[in-house]
């Protein structure tokens, strides 16, 4: 197993974000970790990742313990992740904002990169070698905020990947993405799998998860309700209950 959850609980005052939450992940898989508004997808993900500490339970990553690293150990590691909202730096381009996803080989110093001589010209090239991975190459040079939303976020997905991960946990990719830009991101989340990196997948697109995921784990209020294969995951009376409501129309688009 490659990341593997046991008994992970999280409280935040009168609210239990993860009650219990117990998953594990197969090297090279597509997980999705899915689930209504507020069911704890996105406080899983900052727990794997070291931005919250869980009050109790284990985390595992590649047979190590990994429940109380820091994110800096954690990237060192392979472990890498997106934000559901963009943490682009404006007015920066694309390839200086991949740039600083290789930070684990700047060891503390934050300009190394942008000052020259040959450590530079290799770690623009690597991360040049992302910025072209995510379809992105003929805008490398131009500042970020000229870009549109879809394009911004694959700078993010660029600049996780520039990390060189093992393990990528993206965080709701497709949100504000039109269907073509979703699709394109599907055919991406392939790619990163066929380069080896086991993905972890959080987003509310039915489709997307359908299209990549191996498997799923449903979430709700904190629990996992659920865990199957996508296609199966749908014809769960619970998770059609708790994650798509009583709406038919939604579940019609859960079926296709
Ligand atoms: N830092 C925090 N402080 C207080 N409550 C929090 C905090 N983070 C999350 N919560 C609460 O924990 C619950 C789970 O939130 P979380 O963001 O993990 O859900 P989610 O499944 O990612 O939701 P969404 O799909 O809306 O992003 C929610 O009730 C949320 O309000």
């Amino acid at each position: 197993m490659t990341l593997e959850l046991q008994d992970v609980r999280k409280r935040f005052g009168g609210v239990v974000a993860s009650d219990g939450v117990t998953f594990r992940v197969g090297d090279g898989e597509i997980f999705g970790l899915i689930g209504p508004n507020g069911a704890g997808k996105t406080t899983a993900v900052n727990l794997i990742t070291a931005y919250m500490r869980p009050d109790s339970g284990q985390i595992r990553f590649e047979d190590t313990e990994i429940t109380r690293l820091k994110p800096r150990q954690l990237a060192a590691r392979g472990v890498s992740r997106t934000f559901q909202s963009l943490r682009l730096f404006e007015g920066v381009t694309v390839a200086d904002n991949v740039l600083i996803g290789r930070h684990r080989w700047f060891e503390g110093h934050v300009l190394l990169p942008f000052l020259g001589g040959k450590f530079e010209k290799s770690q623009r090239a690597a991360a040049l070698k992302w910025v072209d991975f995510v379809g992105l190459g003929d805008v490398a040079a131009e500042p970020v905020d000229s870009l549109p939303y879809g394009l911004r976020r694959k700078v993010e997905i660029a600049r996780a990947l520039a990390l060189e991960p093992r393990l990528l946990l993206l965080d709701e990719p497709t949100a504000g993405m039109t269907r073509t830009e979703s699709d394109e991101v599907a055919g991406l989340i392939r790619r990163i799998r066929e380069h080896g990196i086991t993905v972890l997948l959080i987003d509310h697109n039915i489709s997307l998860v359908n299209q990549v995921c191996d498997r799923v784990a449903v979430l709700d209020f904190g629990k996992v309700i659920a865990e199957d294969e996508p296609k199966a995951i749908w014809q769960n009376q619970l998770v059609r209950r708790a994650y798509l409501g009583d709406d038919e129309e939604t579940m019609t688009g859960a079926d296709s």
